[in-house]
C-alpha cells in the first residue's frame, strides 16, 4: 500500500471514493504508522490517489474534485490497514488443515500430503476445496496469496480462475516434481512436468485475458528432494524467458537438509543447489529457511531472493525455529506464510502470533536475543510480503512459454 500523496493530474472530477478515519500502515523507516483523522482517496482503477488530513476536507475536495458529503466516515472503533500477504500456502492441503501433524516433514509428505494431493485430478473435488480456501483466506484479510496447487494443470488453472473471480491477488503454482516419487500416483516425468508447466502458463494468460488479471502463474519446483537437475534448470529457463516468479522450499528440516546434501554432493549448501540451477532470482520466494547459514543468507541478499517465514508449520511439524532477526540483519526480504497444511491455520493473524512465539522461544534459548515487536511483525505480514510479490502491470497478450 502506498500512502504517498499524489496530486491529481487535472482538476477535472475523477470518480474518487474517499474515506475518513484512522489508517495504519508500515514503512521501511517505521514499523507502524497510525494516521488519525485522515482522508484517503481511491481512484476509479482502485489505486490510492491521495492521503490528506481530515480537518482539511474542504480544501482537499476542491483540489481533487469530489463532493465532501460523499465521504465515507469510519466509526471510532474502525480502521483501515493494508491487505495481508500470505507468501506461502498450499491450497490443495486446505482439505486436511488442522489434522495430521504428528510426523516430521518427510514422513508427513509421504503419509498424508501426497495421497491427498493426488486427488486433484478430480476437478469437482478441486473446485470445492479451492473455493473454500480462497473464500476463507479472503475473510481472514489475505488480499494476496502465493499458492502451491498440485501437479495437476487443470486444477491449478481452476484455482487461478477462482481467486480471480473472488478478487484475490494470487500467484498460482502448478507443482513440479519428477524425482523420489514416494506415492505411486503422484509423480511426473521430466518432460511431462515441463510440458504441463507450459500448458498451465499459456492457458492462464488465455483465460485471464480481458478479465481482471488478479491471478498469475508462478514456476514451482516443489523442492530439491523431488526435482532432478534437468527439471530445475529447465524451469529456471521458463521463469527467465517469461519474467515469472519462482517458489519452492528450502532448509525446513534437518533430515531434509541432509538428504539434499546426499542428492547433490557437488553443491556446497542447499542454497547452492538452487543457485547452481539458476532458481535464485529477485522474483524467487523460498519457504522456511530455518537452517540457512550466514553464507547462504548472503547469497539470498545478493540474488534478491526472498524468504517466506512459516512459523506455524515450523512448530507444528517440529521442523525448526527461524531467527528472523538474523535474516533481516543480512538485508534479505522476508514475508510471512501460513503454509497450510503443515501450518494448521489459514489466518495471517495466526502467522503474526506464531512469529512472535518463535521469537520468544529463541529468547528463552538465548536471553540476548531481541524479540520481534508486534509492530515489526505487522510490517512483515504486510509490507514484508509485498516486497517479495510486488504488484505487476497487466500483461499484454503475447505468446508465452514458446
Ligand atoms: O511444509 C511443507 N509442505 C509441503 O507440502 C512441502 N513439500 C516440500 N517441502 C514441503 N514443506
Ligand atoms: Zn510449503
Amino acid at each position: 500500500m502506498c500512502f504517498a500523496s499524489k496530486a491529481c493530474s487535472s482538476s477535472a472530477a475523477t470518480n474518487f471514493k474517499v474515506f475518513r478515519g484512522t489508517f495504519v500502515h508500515s514503512t521501511q523507516e517505521e514499523a507502524l504508522v497510525i494516521l488519525e483523522d485522515a482522508l484517503l482517496g481511491v481512484d476509479s482503477t482502485g489505486k490510492i490517489s491521495f492521503v490528506e488530513k481530515g480537518p482539511e476536507l474542504e480544501k482537499v475536495s476542491a483540489k481533487f474534485g469530489f463532493n465532501p458529503s460523499a465521504v465515507t466516515q469510519l466509526s471510532p472503533q474502525e480502521f483501515f490497514m493494508p491487505g495481508l500477504v500470505d507468501t506461502h500456502i498450499h491450497a490443495a492441503q486446505y482439505s486436511f488443515a488442522g489434522t495430521a501433524l504428528d510426523l516430521p516433514l518427510l514422513d508427513w509428505l509421504q503419509t498424508y500430503t501426497f495421497p491427498v494431493e493426488s486427488r486433484y485430478s478430480d476437478l469437482e473435488f478441486a473446485r470445492q476445496v479451492y473455493t473454500h480456501v480462497v473464500k476463507r483466506t479472503l475473510r481472514n484479510g489475505t488480499t494476496t496469496a502465493c499458492y502451491f496447487a498440485t501437479i495437476h494443470t487443470d486444477a491449478s488453472l481452476l484455482l487461478g480462475e477462482i481467486a480471480n473471480d473472488f478478487g484475490q491477488r494470487a500467484l498460482v503454482g502448478k507443482v513440479c516434481m519428477d524425482r523420489n516419487g514416494l506415492h505411486e500416483h503422484y509423480k511426473e516425468e521430466t518432460q511431462e512436468s515441463l510440458d504441463e508447466t507450459s500448458r498451465c502458463g499459456n492457458t492462464f494468460y488465455i483465460i485471464n485475458i480481458n478479465i481482471t488479471h488478479f491471478s498469475r502463474p508462478v514456476v514451482t519446483p516443489r523442492f530439491s528432494v523431488s526435482c532432478t537437475s534437468e527439471l530445475m534448470l529447465k524451469l529456471a529457463e521458463v521463469a527467465r524467458n517469461n519474467n515469472l516468479h519462482i517458489q519452492s522450499h528450502i532448509s525446513e528440516n534437518m533430515d531434509e537438509v541432509r538428504l539434499v546434501q546426499e542428492l547433490f554432493p557437488e553443491s556446497e549448501s542447499y542454497t547452492d543447489v538452487y543457485r547452481k540451477h539458476n532458481l535464485l532470482t529477485s522474483k524467487t520466494i523460498m519457504a522456511h529457511g530455518c537452517y540457512l547459514s550466514d553464507e547462504e543468507l548472503q547469497i539470498f541478499h545478493q540474488t534478491g531472493s526472498s524468504l517466506a517465514h512459516c512459523p506455524n508449520s515450523n512448530l507444528s511439524l517440529c521442523s525448526g525455529l527461524l531467527d528472523v532477526r538474523k535474516v533481516l540483519s543480512h538485508k534479505v526480504k522476508l514475508g510471512l506464510g501460513t503454509d497450510v497444511a503443515g501450518g494448521y491455520s489459514p489466518s495471517m493473524l495466526d502467522a503474526v502470533r506464531r512469529t512472535r512465539d518463535t521469537s520468544k522461544a529463541l529468547k528463552i534459548q538465548d536471553p540476548v536475543h531481541q524479540t520481534l515487536t508486534w509492530e515489526e511483525t505487522f510490517r512483515l505480514a504486510t509490507l514484508g510480503g509485498s516486497q517479495g510479490i510486488p504488484p505487476q502491470p497487466k500483461p499484454s497478450f503475447r505468446a508465452f512459454w514458446s
